[in-house]
């Protein structure tokens, strides 16, 4: 029997299992050991697993699990989290470089707790029937709903996962406005295969097609998750599209251990 040394963090609520695996131990293809590692039950319980590693020219790569197992596409506030963790680690300071699947990122991170991640230029948010579609390192559906309090995130969700996005699937956001420039989001993500407390590449995706569906003007939006509240800023390219694109909130270490395995 083996032992993994972990760090569990939090950003609005999404909660992750941080691994430094800077040595490359860690064993990355064991897709049953990451799922059982992110059991609520039987692990330690996270919506995923993040691996640190280094990098050979910025400060560390981040590699991304949902909890089932697979690695899979951009987490926004995954990004937010391994950034906490390298300056926990005390690799960056209040500024990070890092690559992840989607390409380079660039964060800042202030003494409040909170960090903001520059997320992926967004090319197109695609406007199809009743809801918008779009990738912020994550495909995003964004539907909006007059209750979201009240609206069957995991039925729904599940559902449209599958009927409009296949196999390979796609996040699925609700959306009720607030004020002007104020969202409330729940999102079903795939990968958790439930609803989680809050999605960054969600509410990225959420700000931007509220932006491109004229429900708000404003270039900084506030999202409201179950698990708290996010501040997404933009720029918008004169020929379409978003690029200078800010995601921000907190991102908390809960608790560190040693699990065997
Ligand atoms: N929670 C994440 C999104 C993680 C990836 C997603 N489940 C997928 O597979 O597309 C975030 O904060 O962005």
């Amino acid at each position: 029997m083996s032992s993994i040394v972990f760090f569990k963090y939090q950003g609005t609520g999404n909660d992750f299992i941080l691994v430094d695996d800077r040595q490359g131990q860690f064993s990355k293809k064991d897709t049953k050991l990451i799922a059982r590692l992110c059991d609520r039950k039987f692990g330690i319980g996270a919506d995923g697993l993040i691996c640190l590693q280094d990098h050979d020219q910025h400060d560390f790569t981040m590699l991304y699990y949902n909890a089932d197992g697979r690695e899979s596409s951009m987490c926004g506030n995954g990004g937010r989290c391994i950034v906490s963790f390298a300056q926990h680690l005390g690799l960056v300071e209040d500024t990070a470089i890092f690559e992840a699947v989607d390409g380079i990122h660039h964060a800042r991170l202030f003494d409040n707790g909170q960090v903001s991640l520059q997320m992926k230029d967004v090319d197109h948010v695609n406007k199809v029937g009743n809801h918008l579609f779009t990738d912020t390192g994550s495909p995003h559906h964004v539907q909006l709903t007059d209750n979201v309090e009240h609206t069957d995130v995991v039925a729904m969700g599940r559902a449209l996962r599958h009927d409009l996005y296949g196999e390979a699937g796609a996040n699925i956001n609700f959306v009720q406005p607030v004020t002007a420039a104020t969202f409330k989001v729940r999102t079903y993500e795939r990968g958790v295969e439930d609803e989680t407390l809050s999605c960054g590449t969600g509410v990225t995706a959420v700000a931007l097609a509220m932006h491109a569906s004229q429900q708000t003007t404003a270039h900084e939006v506030t999202l409201q998750t179950p698990g708290g509240e996010l501040r997404v800023e933009f720029d918008i390219n004169p020929s379409g599209g978003y690029h200078n694109i800010w995601l921000t909130g907190a991102a908390t270490q809960v608790f560190t251990g040693s699990i065997d395995v």
